[in-house]
């Protein structure tokens, strides 16, 4: 490595025409941060703006305690304590950047693309083969070190990639949709791959991706980026188990409502909903009571399975009149969009999703099962 593992820290805001991306964030060393979000949002621009590529319009881009690249607002004064404008060159950043394209040299082995990184930060020959050698063979390319890329699959490509990458030692690793170009067969194992030797080196890394399972397995922490603004952020555990905006919720396919607790239980656009959910006395004060117990406002939070739908109205609590916007397939069943805002889900078995009635425009009754409703407190 070039330096034991370093944090990143990011505080960029880039202005480009009509899009602004306005972020602060920070990687502390050896963690893997995932920015998901969908497309035009900004990520690759934030990772340019690490990379070097991009000069941002102000900010600052820290690796460690080394400032890497810093812009002042114009008109500023040059000699301000924080230091004078810099952007350090990608190649002396120790930054490593791996894309969806694995960027090999046609002409050359797998085993001298690997070495080439190698050679040029100053290793020998011999002993940049020989690394060259042990890192194909820890992403599993043992025995094909002498074939060109033309000769590896797209899959074989980007495990070279990776051991180029990772041989390098960077101090960060970003990494832009490293599987976005892969089929759904290699998708899964170099994400697999991915995932071990970035932990098994200690590497700082940032992977962006619009696929939340990217974040799941790659990363410990998630920012969620929409319009160039992070909207949520924390660990992928809290954020997907529990997400905080209607934006989130529907990034990782459940439904979250914003809602007003009264005494009655809560007030949502479709509705009075009933919660008994455990999660809804655990997530306030100690004593079990939500925060705001009155008045207050809420998140609303059921996911797409707990949605029933019928032709005529049902029963019970928890009702309420959709239109269908469209359907789709869904792991098991029949997912059914319904219109709103925000959308809602509903994920139905396939013996549920018969009949005439359950058609896009069609008018539906909804029946959420109040078991299944967290509350908790807060805006969305
Ligand atoms: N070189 C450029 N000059 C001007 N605008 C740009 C440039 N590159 C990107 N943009 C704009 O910046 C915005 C963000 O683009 P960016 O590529 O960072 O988004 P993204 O989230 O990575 O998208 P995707 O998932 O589609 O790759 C978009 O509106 C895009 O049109």
């Amino acid at each position: 490595m070039t330096g034991p593992a370093a944090g990143v820290s990011a505080s960029v805001r880039v202005e480009r025409g009509h899009f602004t991306l306005d972020v602060a964030l920070e990687v502390p060393a050896g963690e893997v941060l995932a920015v998901v979000g969908p497309n035009a949002s900004g990520k690759s621009t934030l990772l340019h703006v690490v990379a070097g590529l991009v000069r941002p319009t102000t900010g600052t881009v820290r690796v460690g305690e080394r400032v890497l690249t810093r812009r002042s607002p114009r008109g500023s004064v040059p000699d301000r304590p924080d230091g004078p404008d810099l952007l350090v060159a990608p190649e002396h950043r120790g930054v490593g950047l791996l894309g969806q394209d694995p960027l090999l040299f046609p002409h050359l082995s797998a085993t001298e693309n690997v070495a080439f990184g190698l050679r040029s930060s100053g290793m020998r020959a011999a002993p940049a083969r020989e690394r060259a050698r042990e890192w194909l063979a820890r992403v599993g390319l043992d025995g094909t070190g002498d074939r060109r890329p033309g000769e590896l699959s797209g899959g074989q490509q980007q495990r070279v990639a990776i051991a180029r990458a990772l041989a390098a030692e960077p101090a960060v690793l970003l990494l832009d949709e490293p599987l976005a170009a892969l089929d759904a067969t290699s998708a899964p194992q170099i994400r697999q791959l991915l995932a071990e030797q970035v932990r098994a080196t200690g590497t700082t890394a940032v992977v962006v991706s619009h696929d939340v399972l990217d974040a799941v397995v790659l990363a410990d922490h998630v920012a969620v980026l929409r319009e160039g603004e992070l909207v949520e952020r924390g660990r992928c555990a809290e954020v997907f188990s529990a997400p905080r905006t209607a934006f989130t919720a529907a990034l990782v396919g459940t439904n979250l409502l914003p809602g007003r607790r009264d005494r009655a239980g809560v007030r949502t656009a479709v509705g009075p909903l009933e919660a008994v959910a455990p999660e809804a006395a655990t997530r306030g004060r100690p004593d079990g009571s939500l925060e705001q117990p009155d008045g207050g406002a809420c998140v609303v939070r059921f996911r797409p399975s707990a949605v029933e739908l019928f032709e005529d109205r049902p029963d019970g609590p928890n009702v309420f009149e959709a239109t269908v916007r469209w359907l789709e397939p869904a792991t098991g069943g029949v997912r059914v969009r319904l219109a709103g805002t925000p959308e809602l889900l509903a994920d139905l078995e396939p013996a549920q999703a018969q009949g005439d009635w359950l058609r896009p425009g069609g008018r539906v009754w909804a029946r959420v099962d109040p078991a299944a409703v967290h509350v908790a407190a807060g805006d969305s």
